[in-house]
């Protein structure tokens, strides 16, 4: 318990309080409960959490449609519905899914990077740490049901999570692709691939911008199970089963114990890791970069 309290992530309270005022702002309802246990059902424009069958589990559904990108909103929302969750004594994990056809998330919102201010990238980068310390020192057993593509951010939500299955479908691409948009991964990205996969595979896999179609990813443990699509999110309950079989303080202490020092790299240096990204983000060269890809990216329909 103690260490639970230590490990509590600074300034999670001012970003909630923050994403309330801003959903506040836009003059739209925060929460929806629904169903008849609507204390534990509740929704927000873009993440829906339902119950699991046995009620100890919450099922969180992505939906930020097209493509489940992490946009700004979409991350406070996200964070606002997972502290929730962290602290309702009765769920004891969570499966993390998509809502949205054949992408579990194109990762972060590349028009939160692109074209903005200063004082706009530093408070998206600061909602990005957030999502990534508060999932991957998360006191609940996470299980990623992937059931789609999965590049960049989505890949690093994923790989906070403590099992992860992916759909055997040819969209169900997965990996750290930075590279390929030239731009370049975080040191803390970079950390939670390597305690996944090992520091070769990783070395390769970030340089060369890789993203694995299934049955690689199982090959380098980028993910434990893949299934076909219809039974992903059979495979994560029946597997979140195994995990809650084992008694929480002894699986979180230990978790903890594999995780802290990863997460407290960051967290000893979360504002020069935002003024990082903000210089980084800002130069001209990767300004350019992110509009040809944004560019490519619409040229793909045409
Ligand atoms: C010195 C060191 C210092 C380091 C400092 C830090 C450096 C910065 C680190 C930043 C880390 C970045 C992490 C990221 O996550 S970047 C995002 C990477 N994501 C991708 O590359 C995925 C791009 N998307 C796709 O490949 C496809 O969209 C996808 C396969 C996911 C789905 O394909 P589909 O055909 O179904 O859909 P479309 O491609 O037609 O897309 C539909 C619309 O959605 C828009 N879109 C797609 N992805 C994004 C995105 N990530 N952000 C915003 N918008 C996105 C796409 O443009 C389409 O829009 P339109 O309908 O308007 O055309």
């Amino acid at each position: 318990m103690a260490l639970a309290v230590r490990m509590r992530v600074p300034c999670r309270a001012l970003l909630c309080a923050g994403a309330q005022l801003r959903g506040a702002a836009l003059g739209r309802p925060e929460w929806a409960a629904g169903g008849g246990d609507g204390a534990r059902r509740f929704a927000s424009l873009r993440v829906l959490v339902e119950p699991g069958a046995e009620g100890r589990v919450a099922v969180m559904k992505l939906k930020n449609p097209p493509v489940n990108s992490l946009s700004l909103d979409f991350l406070t929302e996200f964070l606002i519905s997972l502290e929730k969750l962290e602290n309702d004594k009765a769920f004891r994990g969570v499966v993390i899914t998509s809502d949205c056809p054949n992408v579990f998330s194109a990762g972060l919102d590349l028009r939160e990077m692109y074209g903005r201010n200063p004082g706009h990238y530093a408070e998206y980068w600061k909602a990005v740490q957030e999502l990534w310390l508060r999932l991957y020192l998360s006191n609940l057993v996470l299980v990623a049901a992937i059931n789609g593509s999965c590049p960049a951010g989505g890949c690093l939500m994923a790989l906070t999570s403590d099992v992860r299955i992916l759909s055997d479908s040819p969209k169900s691409v997965i990996g750290l692709n930075e590279t390929l948009l030239g731009i370049v991964a975080p040191f803390w990205f970079k950390d939670t691939l390597v305690n996944t996969i090992g520091h070769r595979a990783s070395e390769r896999a970030l340089q060369l911008g890789l993203l694995f179609p299934p049955a690689e990813a199982l090959q380098v443990g980028l993910v434990d199970h893949v299934v076909p699509e219809d039974q992903v999110q059979s495979m994560a309950l029946s597997v979140m089963a195994h995990w809650l079989a084992i008694p929480d303080h002894a699986r979180q202490l230990t978790k903890a114990m594999m995780r802290k020092a990863t997460a407290d790299r960051l967290i000893k240096q979360r504002e020069a890791d935002i003024q990082n990204f903000v210089s980084f983000i800002s130069r001209d060269s990767i300004q350019k970069s992110l509009q040809i890809y944004l560019e490519k990216l619409k040229q793909k329909k045409g």
